[in-house]
């Protein structure tokens, strides 16, 4: 079932157009990449989808309903989560806290149960922390809980972005750039943990990706932009020999 679909989507930056008349759709628990060159409209693209830039025109309808003109925390609520290039974690709160403070707009209880500190708001405490150990663990960050997350290593500290996002539960989760910056093998660890999450929470995912081999690894189907133009899309053997893609990458020295 298709879960997004981005109609005729365009965002003028003055004289600029940073996506240009895009349209594309994502299904239920699907694995999608998003590439193109640096200045691409990949990042605007994800900004549009997830209220961060209001649209100059088109349309972005989510599970049957249109999302333009939506706050981010409402487009957040209704599903939509997502990492950010550069990390974004409160470095001074432990791992814990960081994870808490992203799923307590879903959980927050009554205003009187948490005021008077009712049973209730202990056993939903409880179980939160609970869950939010359980989601870490998944991430091999459960023994850092208490950790402040200033001193988690780089690869550690990206993992736990990718824990805040998913701790809003999300049905589609964006991600930008999860590698970046990353070794070898903690970009290998994380094409597992990619893979683990779409199996997992069997939730859609659309990948924004400089490393080429990890989006071809764990990519079902890829959209390739260039000057905010969809110049391409489709299976990750169909991209790797596709002219246009070629061109757009290699400045057509083939
Ligand atoms: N807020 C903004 N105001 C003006 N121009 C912008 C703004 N945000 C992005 N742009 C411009 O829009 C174009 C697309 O940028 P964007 O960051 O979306 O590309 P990208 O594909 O994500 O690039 P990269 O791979 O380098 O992250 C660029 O020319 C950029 O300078």
């Amino acid at each position: 079932m298709t879960l997004l679909e981005v109609k005729s989507l365009t965002k003028n930056f003055g004289g600029l157009t940073a996506v240009s008349d895009v349209n594309l759709v994502l299904e239920e628990q699907e694995l999608v990449g998003l590439i193109g060159p640096n200045g691409a409209g990949k990042t605007t693209l994800f900004n549009l989808l997830t209220g961060v830039y209001e649209p100059s025109e088109g349309e972005v309808i989510f599970d049957g309903e249109k999302l333009n003109g939506k706050k981010p925390y409402k487009i957040a609520n209704k599903g939509l989560g997502r990492t950010f290039q550069n990390i974004r974690l409160f470095k001074e709160l432990s791992v814990l806290e960081n994870v808490l403070v992203a799923m307590n707009e879903k959980n927050k209880e009554g205003f009187f149960t948490s005021v008077l500190r009712l049973p209730k708001f202990y056993q939903t405490e409880d179980r939160i922390k609970n869950e939010t150990l359980k989601l870490l663990s998944i991430f091999q960050l459960e023994e850092k809980a208490e950790e402040r997350a200033k001193n988690l290593s780089y690869g550690e500290q990206r993992r736990l972005e990718i824990v805040r996002a998913l701790a809003t539960q999300p049905k589609v989760l964006f991600l930008d750039e999860p590698a970046a910056g990353m070794n070898p093998q903690e970009t290998a660890e994380l094409t597992e943990l990619i893979r683990k999450i779409q199996k997992e929470f069997k939730i859609s995912i659309v990948l924004i990706e400089h490393d080429m081999s990890l989006v071809m690894d764990v990519c079902e189907r890829i959209y390739v932009l260039e000057y905010g133009k969809l110049i391409a899309h489709g299976t990750p053997n169909e991209i790797k020999e596709n002219p246009k893609v070629i061109q757009a990458y290699l400045g057509g020295e083939i």
